[in-house]
């Protein structure tokens, strides 16, 4: 274990300090592409200027006879384009893959200068991310950059969610974690084929009325996801990095997507991957707070005062508790409101009407 007094030192001659605290910058959607795919790759610029994060894939979805080609069409975007405040990302291949020391070599000294988060697939304890915290010092150190890459975990082994707080304090470096649904599914051996969402089979059902089993007991279908998504919460807040929901496969149900989503945001999630432009919107609906609820909470902050004590609001009770819980929410909408004037107004309109 390194000795705490260590552990914001960089880890190779040159490299530059680690940060002390993630930045917490808008990530409502993380917008999946192949870079060595030119129909997608045509589209990345007017892509980025909708999304908060753009990540160029090398990984799952990147056939192996396209590897090089995504890895260098990568460089080539990073190259040509400035994204402005939108963040580049990356998804390298996994650490037992001939390919990823490539991916890290070459992104990291060709373009290490443009991008802010690399994200790495199949984590399975801290030892996969001390591998490459100090490959990434080496490799920032030879390139001369003054600003240090940040790590990105997926949480798709059954390993992973075993050890998912190690991995999440692993190294300052660590800027988040997101859900892998698929591979998360079949590292456990579950029985669901889908990427993501519930499954039919995977229910509850009320009690019998008398003796007859079959008829009049409603089920409902339960989250399957549920258990992970909040153990990798909890993980992240005891860190001080953030959780992400990862990727909904079934493209066309664009309804199911909204509510997997918005049980990730409401479980305390920044953001969820976007596979397609159609999920880009849906994620970033889910992920900004509602003008009534942003409104509600300036409300209740407003009315608290000094922040302690108890008061009743529309039949509510307030207290010191609940508005923390109002001012994360508050603190989020004013930062999304920042960046976006559309979203400002409504959240300002909606708290004109609820103050009066
Ligand atoms: C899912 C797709 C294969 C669907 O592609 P396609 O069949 O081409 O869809 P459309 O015809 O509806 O596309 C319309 C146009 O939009 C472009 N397009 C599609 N997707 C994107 C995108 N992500 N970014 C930019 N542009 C996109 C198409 O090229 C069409 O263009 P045009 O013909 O000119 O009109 C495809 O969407 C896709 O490959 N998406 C990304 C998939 C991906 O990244 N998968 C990996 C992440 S999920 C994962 O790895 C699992 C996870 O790790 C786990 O374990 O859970
Ligand atoms: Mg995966």
């Amino acid at each position: 274990m390194r000795s705490p007094k260590d552990f914001f030192a960089p880890l190779a001659l040159g490299a530059p300090a680690p940060v002390r605290e993630i930045p917490v910058t808008p990530s409502r959607m993380i917008h999946f592409f192949d870079p060595g795919n030119e129909k997608m790759a045509a589209k990345v610029p007017d892509i980025a200027k909708k999304v908060d994060v753009l990540l160029g894939n090398l990984e799952d979805a990147v056939r192996a006879d396209r590897k090089e080609a995504a890895r260098a069409g990568l460089v080539a975007i990073a190259k040509a384009n400035d994204f402005g405040k939108t963040q580049l990302w990356t998804r390298v291949n996994s650490l037992d893959s001939p390919w990823v020391l490539d991916d890290l070599i070459t992104l990291v000294t060709e373009i290490g200068d443009k991008l802010d988060v690399i994200m790495v697939p199949k984590v399975e304890g801290a030892q996969d991310i001390h591998y490459v915290d100090r490959l990434l010092a080496q490799l920032e150190a030879r390139a001369g950059l003054t600003k240090p890459l940040l790590v990105h975990a997926i949480l798709e082994t059954a390993s992973g969610v075993a050890n998912v707080e190690e991995i999440a304090g692993a190294s300052p470096r660590m800027q988040g974690i997101s859900l892998g649904p698929a591979d998360l599914a079949a590292s456990r051996r579950m029985k669901t084929t889908r990427v993501g969402g519930g499954h039919p089979g995977y229910l509850v059902r009320t009690d019998p009325v008398g003796d007859d089993l079959t008829e009049g007991r409603t089920t409902y279908q339960q989250d399957l996801w549920h258990y992970t998504v909040a153990r990798m919460v909890d993980a992240c807040a005891m860190h001080g990095i953030l959780p992400y929901y990862g990727p909904f496969g079934d493209i066309r149900d664009v309804v199911a997507c909204e509510d997997q989503f918005r049980n990730a945001f409401l479980l305390g999630c920044v953001g969820a991957w976007s596979l397609h432009p159609v999920q880009i919107d849906i994620a970033k609906k889910v992920f900004s707070p509602s003008p009534s609820d942003v409104a509600w909470a300036r409300r209740v902050i407003a009315e608290m005062g000094d922040g302690t004590g108890a008061v009743m609001i529309d039949g509510k009770m307030q207290d010191d508790a609940s508005v923390k819980q109002c001012r994360v929410v508050a603190e989020l909408a004013d930062a999304l409101a920042a960046d976006d004037p559309e979203l400002a107004a409504a959240y300002d309109a909606a708290t004109k009407e609820a103050l009066g």
